[in-house]
C-alpha cells in the first residue's frame, strides 16, 4: 500500500461508503484485504469468497450443494496463454453449453484462477462446437424450481459473473449461434461482445416466465440503456449483429466463412481484435482496467481517488521509466 494512500484518509472515507462501492474497492485493491481497512465481517467476507463478490456465505451459498443439485455434466475449460489471453471455454456441446450445476462451480473456480494470473491482460469467453451457451441447463431448472434453491443458484451466479467482469482483464465474448437466456446474461458480464455474422443474443426469459437472474438485466441497462434494455426483455427481441452493433451490444462483427482468405477462424479474428487493446506490459493494462472499472462502477469522487491509487502504482514503473528513457514521440 502507498504511504499517499495511508496519508489521505482513506481508510475512514471508505468506512463511510456503501457497501457496494467497498466491494469494487476491495475488488480493484486486493491489498486491502490484508489491511485493518477491510477487517471484521466485510474483511472475512471478501477474504473467503474473493474479492469483488456481491453476496456472502451467510445467504446459503454451498459450492457442493450447487454441484449436486443442479446436475452434472459439461465443463468450463481455461486455457492461458504466453500472450496474456485467456480462453475461457463454456463446453456442454450436446445441450447447446447449457450451464449445470458442476459447470457453475467451475466457471466460480476458473474465475478465481483468473484473479490470481499476474501475467493476464485479456480474456476471450467462447463456447464449445461453434454456438455460445443456451443459458441455465432446463433439467437443472426444473430440479431446483424451488424458490430457496433458486436464490441460492441466482446468487452463486451473479457472484462468478461480477467478479468475472471486475478480473483486471480485458475481456470479450466470442459469440457464435446463439447466446440465450443466462447465455445471454454471460456476454453481458465481459467488457466488449464480438458476434459472429450469423449469431444471436436473446434475452428468453420471459418466454420462460423469468426476468434475468445472473446480473445481466442490470448489466444490460449500462450497456444499453434503458429504452432498449426494456425492449430486449420485453420483446425478447433476437439481437442479431446489425442490431447488435445499432444499440451498443455489439462491439465487431467477425468475418463469416465465406470471407476472404486471412481472415482466420473465429478463436484467432477474436484475439486479433482483441490484440490491439493489449499491447504493453500487464500491470499497464490492467492499470487501465481498474481505472476503467471505477469510473463504470464507483461514484466519481470515488472513482477519482482510485483512480489516483492505481495512477501511482504505474508512475515511475518500469514500464513508465522506459518510455521516458525511450523518447518516444507518439506521431
Ligand atoms: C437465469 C437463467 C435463465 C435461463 O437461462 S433459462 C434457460 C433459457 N434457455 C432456453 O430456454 C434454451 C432452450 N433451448 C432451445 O431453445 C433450443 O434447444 C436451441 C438452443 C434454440 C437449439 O435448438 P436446436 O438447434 O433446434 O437444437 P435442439 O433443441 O435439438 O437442442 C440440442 C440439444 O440441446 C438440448 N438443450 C438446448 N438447450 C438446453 C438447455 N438450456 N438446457 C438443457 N438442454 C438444452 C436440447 O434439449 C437438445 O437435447 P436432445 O438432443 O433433445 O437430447
Amino acid at each position: 500500500m502507498s504511504s499517499s494512500f495511508q496519508r489521505d484518509g482513506f481508510q475512514s472515507n471508505t468506512a463511510r461508503l456503501p457497501l457496494s462501492s467497498r466491494m469494487v474497492l476491495c475488488a480493484l485493491r486486493p491489498q486491502l484485504l490484508k489491511s485493518s481497512r477491510c477487517a471484521g465481517a466485510w474483511g472475512r467476507l471478501l477474504q473467503r469468497q474473493s474479492s469483488g463478490s456481491v453476496y456472502s456465505n451467510i445467504h446459503g451459498l454451498n459450492q457442493e450443494e450447487i454441484r449436486e443439485k443442479a446436475f452434472p455434466g459439461g465443463s468450463i475449460d481455461l486455457h492461458k496463454h504466453d500472450s496474456g489471453i485467456a480462453v475461457l471455454t463454456i463446453n456442454n456441446p450436446s445441450r447447446m453449453n447449457a450451464f449445470s450445476g458442476s459447470m457453475m462451480v467451475d466457471l466460480e473456480e476458473q474465475v478465481s484462477q483468473l484473479e490470481n494470473w499476474t501475467d493476464g491482460k485479456g480474456l476471450i469467453v467462447q463456447g464449445a462446437a461453434e454456438t455460445f451457451c443456451s443459458g441455465s441447463d432446463l433439467n437443472a431448472v426444473r430440479a431446483i424450481s424451488n424458490p430457496q434453491d433458486g436464490m441460492k443458484m441466482c446468487m452463486f451466479m451473479q457472484n462468478t459473473l461480477t467478479r468475472l467482469l471486475r478480473l483486471p482483464l480485458i475481456s470479450v465474448a466470442l459469440v457464435e449461434g446463439r447466446a440465450l437466456g443466462g447465455g445471454a446474461e454471460l456476454t453481458t458480464a465481459c467488457d466488449f461482445r464480438l458476434m459472429a455474422s450469423d449469431s444471436v443474443i436473446q434475452f428468453v426469459h420471459k418466454h420462460m416466465g423469468l426476468v434475468p437472474g445472473w446480473g445481466g438485466a442490470a448489466r444490460l441497462v449500462h450497456i444499453v440503456g434503458s429504452q432498449n434494455a426494456l425492449k430486449l426483455l420485453g420483446g425478447t427481441l433476437k439481437v442479431d449483429p446489425k442490431f447488435g452493433l445499432q444499440i451498443g451490444l455489439a462491439d465487431g462483427v467477425l468475418e463469416g466463412p465465406q470471407a476472404e482468405e486471412g481472415a482466420g477462424t473465429p478463436l484467432q479474428q477474436a484475439e486479433n481484435w482483441l490484440s490491439r487493446y493489449i499491447k504493453g506490459p500487464a500491470p499497464v493494462i490492467q492499470a487501465v482496467k481498474k481505472v476503467v472499472l471505477s469510473g463504470r462502477e464507483l461514484p466519481l469522487s470515488e472513482a477519482l481517488r482510485t483512480e489516483k491509487d492505481v495512477f501511482g502504482t504505474v508512475w515511475g514503473g518500469p514500464a513508465n521509466l522506459q518510455a521516458l528513457a525511450s523518447k518516444s514521440k507518439h506521431k
